[in-house]
């Protein structure tokens, strides 16, 4: 395709006023190889390799895929793969922020399989109504893509279909925002019914205002879809009478939505007895919150051996795994690894997620992990912090993990444990802090209230044991006649004890 703009004096122009951030990559990079690397994985970290390869080979092929299951694909089959200049609109803060902000983008979109070629940032008061960036500094970019080669230009926000529409027309390239990218991740990486089907509600959510911007490729694979498994067929038959092209496609997009709503409120109630019967055996919940790569499935790993996936890269894990974990005095908990927040997180994927996001509401405790060894860890905490106060898990305790502590700078770590009070330092990788925070986990675990003092025959060993896992000892002597408790029990197994064996007298 032939510009129709001129390349006149563009790059003076650049370096004056757009800030190239190619260079932010690199960082990015040697993160991964370092995670491939040596000593690293010769422990139980290896547990999900099925997964990487999967997830390697999903992204490989999707691209070349031409079936399109389903009109509201569209634009996410594209996505992938591909060549891409991000822009940035820097309105406050210092330059090292817009410039963390845009390695962030990169470091997405190359989650979601694109190559990263270029970066720039413009300096404005706000963005602007029409093009996101100025009308002239959108005609640079136009030569930045030409001279690169991209085939999609990602911009740091959300934009409105008008914007992305007329910056499309300067830039004659396909234009996505922040928002897509997340959602196009979330979608390549959701496995389960559950996160697929709240992956797709978001992503129908965000399409419905601009289905018009994308009129064309939908008629474009409407008209061809003949032979399209789903939907219906697409095309003239299943338009009303009276209904436009895209009148059909909204309408059609909607009861899809329905449906999915439905199906996810079912998928709920599934999830929701299984945490109730936890609840009814009272044991204690302790959930891993925290920003994407801070390193959440790898504490996970650490403090259980769970084998969940570990990757550098953003929003590994969108499932949430629980697993059985025990204090060091042998109390038993769980343990529940969570989707990662973001900056910006879109409000539909919140909206969407909200059922498993109720995980953490409904925690006794949560482990609010932070990269310690991240440029900005105390943004990080304040982004999290803004969704914990959206799902509504603002009153569950909190212990702030500064994970990544062999690789952070000691006076990062220094300032975090200082503003932090409820803070503790650790590593998941080399294991420093680790059997710190288990005590920390257990002292803030809700305590059984009931305090039993009770000899119990040796022919029960049955609820010694369950004084051990569900109760707190606080004394045991092995006696002839059997064995001495002393313990914090809840109330039905106080009773219980108190049924079978009998009570010692305070002395
Ligand atoms: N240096 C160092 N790297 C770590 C540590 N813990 C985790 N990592 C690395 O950080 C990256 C992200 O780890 P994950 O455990 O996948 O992070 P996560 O928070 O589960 O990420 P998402 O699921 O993507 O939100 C991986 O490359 C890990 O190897 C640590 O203590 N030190
Ligand atoms: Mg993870």
């Amino acid at each position: 395709m032939t510009s129709t703009y001129e390349a006149r004096d563009a790059s003076a122009q650049q370096d004056r006023g757009t800030r190239r951030a190619d260079a932010l990559m690199d960082e990015d990079l040697a993160g991964i190889d370092e995670g491939l690397g040596g000593g690293y994985r010769s422990n139980d970290y290896d547990g999900d390799q099925y997964d990487r390869s999967d997830r390697a080979s999903l992204r490989r092929v999707t691209g070349l895929s031409t079936e399109l299951q389903d009109v509201t694909e569209v634009e996410y089959r594209q996505l992938r793969l591909e060549r891409v200049v991000l822009v940035g609109v820097w309105t406050d803060g210092t330059v090292e922020e817009a410039e963390n902000s845009l390695a962030e983008l990169a470091a997405l979109a190359e989650t979601a399989g694109s190559e990263v070629l270029d970066g720039v940032i413009q300096r404005r008061d706000r963005p602007d109504p029409a093009t996101y960036i100025g009308s002239g500094k959108a005609r640079e970019l136009r030569d930045i893509v030409e001279a690169t080669g991209a085939d999609t230009v990602v911009c740091d926000g959300e934009l409105s279909p008008g914007q992305l529409i007329h910056l499309e027309d300067v830039v004659k390239v396909k234009v996505v925002d922040r928002t897509a990218l997340i959602l196009d991740i979330f979608a390549q990486h959701a496995k389960s019914r559950e996160g697929k089907a709240q992956v797709s509600l978001a992503q129908m959510q965000y399409m419905l205002p601009r289905l018009r911007g994308w009129g064309a490729s939908l008629s474009r694979q409407m008209g061809g879809g003949g032979g399209s498994s789903a939907g219906g067929g697409g095309g003239m038959a299943t338009r009303g009478p009276g209904e436009t092209k895209i009148e059909t496609d909204r309408r059609r997009i909607r009861e899809k939505m329905a449906k999915l709503r439905r199906e996810i409120a079912d998928m709920k109630k599934g999830r929701d007895t299984k945490r109730q019967e936890r609840r009814r055996n009272q044991v204690p919940s302790v959930a891993i919150a925290g920003y994407t790569n801070a390193g959440k499935s790898s504490l996970l790993n650490r403090l259980t051996g769970a084998g969940v996936l570990v990757e550098n890269s953003l929003f590994a894990t969108l499932d949430p795994t629980v697993r059985r974990a025990e204090t060091p005095g042998g109390r038993v908990y769980t343990l529940a690894d969570t989707v990662g927040f973001v900056r910006h997180l879109p409000h539909h994927l919140v909206e969407a997620f909200r059922s498993t996001m109720e995980e953490v509401a409904d925690a006794d405790l949560i482990l609010h992990v932070v990269d310690g060894a991240h440029p900005e860890p105390e943004a990080q905490l304040a982004a999290v912090r803004e969704v914990i106060v959206e799902v509504d898990a603002q009153n569950v305790r909190e212990i702030v993990v500064v994970n990544k502590a062999d690789a952070a700078d000691p006076e990062v770590l220094a300032r975090l444990l200082r503003r932090e009070p409820h803070a503790i330092a650790v590593s998941a990788r080399t294991g420093q802090g680790i059997e710190e925070l288990l005590r920390l986990i257990e002292e803030e675990l809700p305590h059984p209230a009931v305090e039993v003092n009770v000899l119990v025959p040796y022919t029960r060993g049955d609820l010694v044991s369950r004084v051990h896992q569900d109760g707190e000892l606080l004394s045991e002597e092995h006696t002839g006649d059997g064995t001495l408790l002393r313990a914090l029990v809840l109330p039905e197994l106080a009773a219980e004890l108190r049924r079978v064996v009998p009570v010692v007298q305070p002395v």
